[in-house]
């Protein structure tokens, strides 16, 4: 028994953290994992990138897949415009737990939503259930193996709208070869790479920024 890592590092946050600041609980979760335990959250170097993606795009709506401990949720919705609003799907139901407390310390519960299930199976019903039109950004971070059917899926869907700006982390390690080669080689989408660093290591990783072009 004992704690999780996910445990370990909510309790970082809350110790380290200052209710409200999401800043503060970011700097908590590197902090936490540079000097104390390595965990796959986005980290600084590409959550640098993501911020200027974000902040570019504006959301009003937004989707991520995969929160884990809610790091890159924090990173998101602290950039949302007024009325803006993510939701983020989470596998793991230990994972989404300690999220959903991560998102609250940073004060920003109210423009996220956690919700628990597989990809595939809730994307079909984001319509139905949240009244969501379309996406105006989609990150994408939970399961290499998931990017590609959950993109196609989000096509399906009518998901996506012409403009809808994707980022997928970890294109290069843990490596996603068929999306990269599906959004690099579809006429359906405008992709740029941003060569950076696997979080809180020097090994290679980097952002995929794919324009859906409808
Ligand atoms: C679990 C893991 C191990 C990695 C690695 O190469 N390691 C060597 C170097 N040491 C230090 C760490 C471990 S990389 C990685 C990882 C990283 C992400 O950002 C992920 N994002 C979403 N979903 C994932 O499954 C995901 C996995
Ligand atoms: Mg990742």
């Amino acid at each position: 028994t004992g704690t999780t890592r996910p445990q370990r590092l909510l309790r970082a946050v809350q110790e380290r953290a200052t209710r409200g600041d999401s800043e503060s609980v970011i700097a908590a979760i590197d902090h936490f994992c540079r000097h104390q335990e390595w965990a796959m959250n986005v980290g600084d170097e590409k959550g640098f990138i993501l911020d200027s993606v974000v902040s570019e795009v504006s959301p009003q709506t937004a989707l991520e897949l995969g929160t884990y401990c809610g790091y890159s949720t924090v990173r998101i919705a602290r950039l949302l415009p007024p009325g803006g609003h993510l939701i983020t799907l989470e596998f793991n139901p230990n994972y989404a737990a300690v999220a959903r407390q991560v998102i609250a310390w940073a004060g920003l519960e109210d423009m996220v939503q956690v919700v628990e299930g597989a990809s595939g199976d809730w994307i079909p019903h984001l319509r139905e259930h949240f009244g969501i039109e379309s996406f105006d950004f989609v990150f994408l971070d939970h399961w290499k193996e998931l990017y590609l059917p959950d993109i196609k899926l989000l096509e399906e869907c009518g998901l996506l709208r012409k403009g809808t700006v994707l980022l997928a982390d970890n294109v290069i390690c843990p490596g996603t070869p068929d999306y990269l080669e599906y959004v690099r080689k579809s006429q359906s989408y405008e992709s740029h790479y941003f060569g950076s660093h696997l979080e809180y290591t020097r090994a290679e990783d980097g952002l995929e920024k794919s324009v859906y072009l409808g």
